[in-house]
């Protein structure tokens, strides 16, 4: 599919600043901008990144095309100097960004980009709506999934998806992070996440009777039949009328793979009469699908009642992030780099302490215990830093400096790695399902402590000594 043009899909500030760096004679002026985000959505010990590739897709389809060009002098307020660079533009410079499908935690470092100003300046809208989306997504869809506690989910959302690429990435995120497919056919055209679902009540309602309506079903799709059983009487005529489907039409196949939707009511009550019903007329292989405004506390909660349910459809609760739809991630100067190509650190102050930014051009380590794997601390340091893993290493609080704490028998690991380098794309094209496969890894090297709903441990990200005190000179500086 070719992809859209999205080079105007950019706050107007990105133009007017870059017009303003090409006039100040900053064009070239090199830069470093990182991504990061604040807090895990609904108090979450951990978040989960996604959407790089469409981030890498976009960045290598820059430029501006004759008609966002006239588009742009017609606002009369660019210069013909600006606008005929423009003509040229493609993206030159270097990224940075940790893997889909890695876990990662707030205040850190997930992207960072090195490029003239003007380029740079130009990603931050593109890359940022592109990274909260689906790392918003694969971070909800996975706290659904832990909650199904191995039960299969389905991402059924499409329908209450805000907007096509909210449908059809969302998919693709919600699979990355543990989902095992989705109704939407074109994620699957295009990213390979497997469609599947049942049926609608329509089925139902357009045959004389329920029990026509699941036989005609079980004729067409014998292999594959999930009929859905509550669009009059779940108990007095769904299940009876299922069951007889099966056994009439299934059983002289030899088929015993079948299965139920529960959509509305109950769904413990129901699936436990259900289950009851089904394994006494034979079909203890017959599985049960529940669906209707599912999240991962519901779930959790049927569970916990005991519920009978194989496979949950979970749509605009997951499509949506409705309990916390917003995924903070912000694109912040980091640096610059002088005429002599020295890197000047830049911090941004506040008076929201939270909103003090890390300054310079960095790295991040994770570190893993090596008795367990796990992963116990991320450290940022300044780029020029290497985490020696033989030694011991002392970490400590970077707000409350006095709790420290020295590891030893650690292994580090750099999480960002090399994207982009002098505008040519470096990192490798991953199939959906090597990304999903890398994410499930990645979350078994958490500490299930992390991964809690309730007062998850804070997972420390730290900075090393050299990052702090440059930090701290330039908060000094600043304030004074
Ligand atoms: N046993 C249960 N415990 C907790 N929540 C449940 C249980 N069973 C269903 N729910 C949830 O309760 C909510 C409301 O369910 P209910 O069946 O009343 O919905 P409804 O939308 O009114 O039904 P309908 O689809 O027939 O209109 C849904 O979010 C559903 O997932
Ligand atoms: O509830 P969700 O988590 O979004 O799951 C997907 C829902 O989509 C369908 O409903 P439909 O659009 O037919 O509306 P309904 O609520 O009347 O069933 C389906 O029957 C599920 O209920
Ligand atoms: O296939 C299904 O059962 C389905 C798909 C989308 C939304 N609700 C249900």
């Amino acid at each position: 599919m070719k992809e859209p043009n999205y080079t105007l899909l950019c706050d107007y500030y990105e133009l007017t600043m870059g017009n303003g760096y090409f006039e100040a004679g900053m064009a070239d002026q090199i830069t470093y901008f990182d991504i990061f985000f604040r807090q895990v959505p609904d108090h979450g010990g951990f978040a989960i990144a996604a959407g790089l590739e469409q981030a890498i897709e976009y960045i290598e389809n820059l430029h501006f095309s004759e008609e966002d060009i006239a588009f742009l002098r017609n606002k009369g307020i660019f210069s013909e100097e600006f606008l005929s660079y423009l003509k040229h533009f493609q993206f030159s410079g270097d990224v940075w960004a940790v893997p889909e499908g890695t876990p990662i935690f707030p205040g850190e470092p997930i992207l960072t980009v090195r490029a003239p100003a003007i380029e740079a300046q130009l990603l931050e809208t593109f890359l940022l709506l592109t990274l909260n989306h689906q790392s918003l997504i694969a971070t909800k869809a996975n706290r659904i999934v832990r909650a199904a506690n191995g039960r299969v989910v389905l991402e059924f959302g499409s329908r209450r998806a805000q907007g096509p690429d909210g449908a059809v990435l969302g998919a693709r995120a919600a699979y990355i992070a543990g989902c095992a497919g989705t109704a939407c056919t074109l994620t699957d055209q295009l990213y390979g996440v497997p469609a599947g679902g049942t049926m609608a009540h329509a089925w139902i309602q357009m045959f004389d009777d329920e029990y026509t309506a699941f036989k005609t079903y079980c004729e067409l799709y014998p292999d594959n039949a999930t009929l859905l059983v509550d669009t009059y009487n779940v108990l007095k005529s769904g299940i009876p009328n299922a069951i007889r489907a099966f056994r009439e039409v299934l059983l002289p196949k030899g088929i015993t793979k079948c299965g139920i939707r529960l959509d509305s009511g109950d769904i413990t009550y129901l699936s436990k009469k259900a289950r009851k019903m089904l394994d006494e007329a034979g079909f203890p292989q017959c599985q049960i699908v529940a669906s209707n405004s599912l999240d991962e506390m519901i779930i959790r909660d049927i569970l916990m009642q005991g519920a009978q349910v194989d496979l949950f459809g979970v749509g605009e609760r997951l499509i949506t992030s409705k309990s916390d739809p917003v995924f903070g991630g912000v694109y912040k100067l980091a640096a610059v780099e002088n005429e002599q190509g020295e890197i000047i650190p830049k911090i941004k102050l506040s008076e929201n302490v939270s909103k003090i930014t890390n300054p310079h051009f960095k790295k991040v380590y994770r570190l893993f215990e090596n008795q367990t794997g796990k992963a116990f601390a991320d450290l940022i340091c300044v780029h020029d830093e290497a985490v020696d893993d033989t030694q011991p290493i002392e970490l400590f609080d970077p707000d409350y400096t006095w709790k420290r704490k020295t590891f030893t028998d650690f292994t580090a690991k750099e999480l960002l790695v090399p994207v982009f380098s002098h505008g040519e794309r470096v990192y490798p094209k991953f199939s959906t399902e090597e990304i999903k496969r890398y994410c499930a890894e990645q979350l078994d090297l958490l500490w299930d402590e992390v991964k809690r709903f309730e007062n998850p441990h804070n997972y420390y990200v730290d900075l090393s000594q050299k990052l702090w005190d440059i930090k701290h000179q330039l908060l000094n500086e600043k304030k004074n």
